[in-house]
């Protein structure tokens, strides 16, 4: 989607993709960084040691890999007229272009291409991940999940479509309040950091001084009893569904797994369309069963991981 490549890291063979391990890599010096004072990390970094090693080499390994895949995408587009790819690298090399020309340098396109892949990689990743946990051990909502996708595949006339498209997904009410409700319980930014410029006041009355850290815990805040009610803590779909059936806007302040205000995550549009694509044809197509005694506990990371992954067995479903 970034970068119109495929890694192939889905083949049946689940081979260790470099550049993968490289990203994978750099998250866990960046979480690293957060948990040791800054001048320790500072130091190491000077010195060439420990986490801080790891992040220059990791740096590097992805690096050499976006910039080839700039040039390629340089040369794709310069020879097929312009007209190459629907991937986001594309789109942000046409958007940059003047009188024929791309103006964008390699450097603006590695960052853009960067924070795109930081942003939206993983987030997905881990909001898939607890979501499917979730159905899997809750099946009186897959029950109702599958109703809903019944009636929407049914409905499109006789045409034998796999894959449900964004129209279509859009009608999929209980499915998108199934994985708000994911979101909520298993925020997959779980905790949120700001840092003060200058001197300021928060709505609370408290006063912060310029470079203050302020970290705040979407994980808890979608389980406050005072902002979700007595049941905060169970998984239910219905409870983003107005008794005339339709989604119930919360406001993002409220629901903070996307962030909120100017800062607002840019692809939480996308991030759904993308998942009820993919929620709906996975299950659609197969029943999930996690493995028994498979243990299911957040790993200490920037992006809420499970920490052991999640062990599941698949049945093909007769629809
Ligand atoms: C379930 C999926 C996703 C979740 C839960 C999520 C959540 C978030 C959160 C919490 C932030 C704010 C981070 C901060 O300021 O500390 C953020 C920012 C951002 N997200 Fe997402 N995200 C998701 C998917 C995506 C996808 C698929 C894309 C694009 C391909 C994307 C693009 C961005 C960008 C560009 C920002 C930075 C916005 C800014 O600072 O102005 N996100 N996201």
């Amino acid at each position: 989607m970034v970068l119109g490549y495929d890694p192939k890291s889905l083949s049946i063979e689940f081979p260790l993709v470099e550049i993968e391990k490289a990203f994978d890599e750099v998250g866990e010096c960046i979480f690293y960084r957060h948990i040791v004072p800054r001048s320790v990390w500072k130091f190491q970094e000077w010195l060439q040691i420990g986490e801080e090693k790891k992040m220059t080499k990791a740096c590097k390994v992805f690096d050499q890999f976006l910039y080839s895949c700039i040039a390629t995408k340089r040369q794709e587009l310069n020879e097929c007229n312009k007209s190459s790819g629907d991937d986001l690298l594309s789109a942000i090399m046409m958007m940059g272009e003047e009188k024929g020309k791309m103006v964008h340098d390699d450097k603006f396109l590695r960052d853009a291409v960067f924070n795109l892949f930081v942003a939206g990689r993983d987030p997905i990743t881990s909001a898939l991940t607890w979501f499917f946990w979730l159905v899997a051990t809750h099946p009186l909502v897959e029950a109702k999940i599958l109703e809903e996708i019944k009636k929407v595949f049914g409905a499109i006339d006789g045409e034998k479509r796999k894959i449900l498209v964004k129209e279509d997904v859009r009608k999929l009410v209980y499915l998108h309040g199934a994985i708000c409700e994911s979101l909520r319980l298993y925020p997959a930014v779980p905790i949120e950091r700001k840092q003060s410029l200058k001197c300021d006041t928060l709505p609370s009355g408290h006063r912060v001084n310029p470079n203050t850290i302020i970290l705040f815990f979407t994980y808890a805040m979608g389980r406050f009893e005072e902002i979700w009610g007595k049941d905060c803590l169970e998984f239910k779909p219905e409870r983003w569904i107005s008794e005339k059936g339709g989604t119930i806007r919360v406001p993002s302040y409220k629901f903070f797994s996307f962030n909120a205000g100017p800062r607002t995550c840019m692809g939480k549009d996308l991030s759904f369309i993308q998942m009820k694509m993919v929620a709906s044809t996975i299950l659609r197509n197969y029943h999930i069963q996690v493995v028994e005694n498979h243990p299911t506990t957040p790993a200490h990371s920037t992006v809420l991981f499970m920490k052991h992954g999640l062990k599941v067995m698949i049945t093909k479903r007769e629809f």
